[in-house]
């Protein structure tokens, strides 16, 4: 990815190049760092080795006895559910097999999927790390049930991307499934470019080489410097602006299909960076429509936000009619992409008139490699601005409690988390 810090420069908040001059030397402590994470294949930092680890053949192997799918329906939520849906959204073509997601436990919104879909055509991707994720395994069982309604045998239909224990991995232990191994060392939020991102692109018929080598490239590109290497560029500023008050960061790309890799990044640097009482807000946006809802905040809201805008310099175009509408004849004979091009540079202006700090980040394309690449290269950002923070970016404890309290409620045992919910303030109002 190509990064321009220029608007982050002289804005409110913002940091000078002095300033990041001399964060550099930090950078190039936390590059020592992670490249020595990266040697021992400790955890979370075995995530940046994946372009070399991942076993494409076996993932294409796992899923070759699902010839001709109309549909692939993944049941996983987080990190197992948004790196497959970040390339299925970036990547499907008409032509592919249709891919869903069951990332929550909504019964309306479950029960109309199941019912659209064909489920005698239809491949289930169950996908957990753990094996043990309610929501996941819960959607699995109804699932399961509506696909024996149909009279469609689920084992013949359904693979499991999962840990070497637990649930998922004694049911396809038992009923023989083919399934994927998650890799060791690698949290779900950093598993995009594993099998558990890669198996419903796979499905897909996209090409897994070109985003391995993609993410290969990116990771090539790791150095002890924020100033040649984009994604340490794009982590330490972000990392220098939260430390100024920008704490939220709005990832906005102007694609349509990149609106998912929003949502990836939004679990990415949440999870990773919200600890100890630091972190910086994910706030998904997508250009050129928020600018029609949030840019108003954005550019005159509180000063503690950075824009960062994203757009491929290669895109499908589509010429606008000529008009005699009033005052629209300036759109005849533009073209969509133009108009788009033209508001995410109005944008960035915007921002830059009113002192809003922002990030330029633009790929080729939307495509295999560039998303490989522009993946590879958020999840590095995020491991570097980790160790600048001095956070466990690895970790997400803060996620346990609410799990414990709805176990508890359903009672799946005593917690006493469950207790506390009883125990909340309300204030009601009809
Ligand atoms: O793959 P699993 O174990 O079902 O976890 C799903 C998601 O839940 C979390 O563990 C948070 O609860 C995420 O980190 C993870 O991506």
């Amino acid at each position: 990815m190509h990064v321009d810090l220029g608007s982050a420069l002289d804005a409110t908040p913002g940091v000078s190049r002095a300033s990041l001059e001399r964060l550099d030397e930090q950078v190039a402590t936390a590059h020592e760092r992670i490249e020595a994470g990266r040697r021992n294949a400790e955890h979370g930092y075995a995530a940046l080795n994946l372009p070399d680890t991942v076993d494409l053949d076996a993932i294409r192997s796992a899923v070759a006895p699902f010839d001709d799918p109309a549909a692939v329906l993944t049941v996983g939520i987080g990190g197992s559910a948004l790196g497959a849906a970040t390339f299925a959204d970036a990547l499907s073509a008409p032509s592919d097999p249709d891919a869903y997601f069951l990332d929550n436990v909504d019964p309306e919104h479950v029960s109309e999927l199941l019912a659209s879909l064909p489920l005698d055509r239809t491949v289930v991707n169950v996908v957990s790390k753990s094996g043990t994720t309610a929501e996941t395994l819960a959607n699995f069982l109804v699932v399961r049930d509506a696909m024996a309604d149909a009279g469609v045998d689920w084992t013949e239909r359904t693979f499991v991307t999962t840990g070497e224990e637990g649930n998922l991995r004694g049911l396809a232990a038992e009923h023989d499934l083919p399934s994927l191994p998650v890799p060791d060392g690698v949290p779900g939020r950093f598993s995009a470019l594993s099998t558990v991102g890669l198996a419903v692109a796979a499905i897909q018929g996209h090409d897994l080489d070109a985003i391995r080598d993609g993410a290969a490239e990116a990771a090539d590109g790791l150095s002890g410097s924020l100033f040649e290497t984009s994604a340490y560029a794009y982590g330490a500023t972000t990392y220098a602006l939260a430390g100024r008050g920008a704490l939220t960061n709005a990832m906005m790309p102007y694609a349509e299909r990149l609106e998912t890799f929003a949502e990836w990044f939004a679990q990415l640097w949440a999870e990773s960076l919200g600890k100890d009482g630091l972190g910086q807000t994910p706030a998904r946006a997508l250009g050129a429509t928020d600018q029609h809802s949030q840019l108003q905040l954005y550019r005159a809201g509180p000063r503690d936000k950075l824009v960062t805008l994203v757009r491929p310099q290669e895109r499908v175009d589509r010429d606008i009619p000529e008009t005699d509408l009033s005052g629209l004849s300036y759109l005849g004979g533009s073209s969509l992409g133009d108009l788009l091009d033209a508001e995410f540079e109005a944008t960035e202006a915007s921002l830059a008139a009113s002192g809003v700090p922002a990030i330029r980040i633009e790929i080729d394309a939307v495509d295999e490699r560039s998303l490989g690449s522009l993946l590879y290269e958020m999840e590095a950002a995020c491991v570097l601005y980790g160790e600048l923070a001095s956070v466990s970016t690895f970790s997400q404890p803060a996620v346990e409690w609410g799990k414990r309290a709805a176990r508890g409620l359903l009672g799946g045992g005593d917690f006493e988390e469950a207790e506390a919910v009883d125990d909340r303030t309300s204030l009601v109002v009809e």
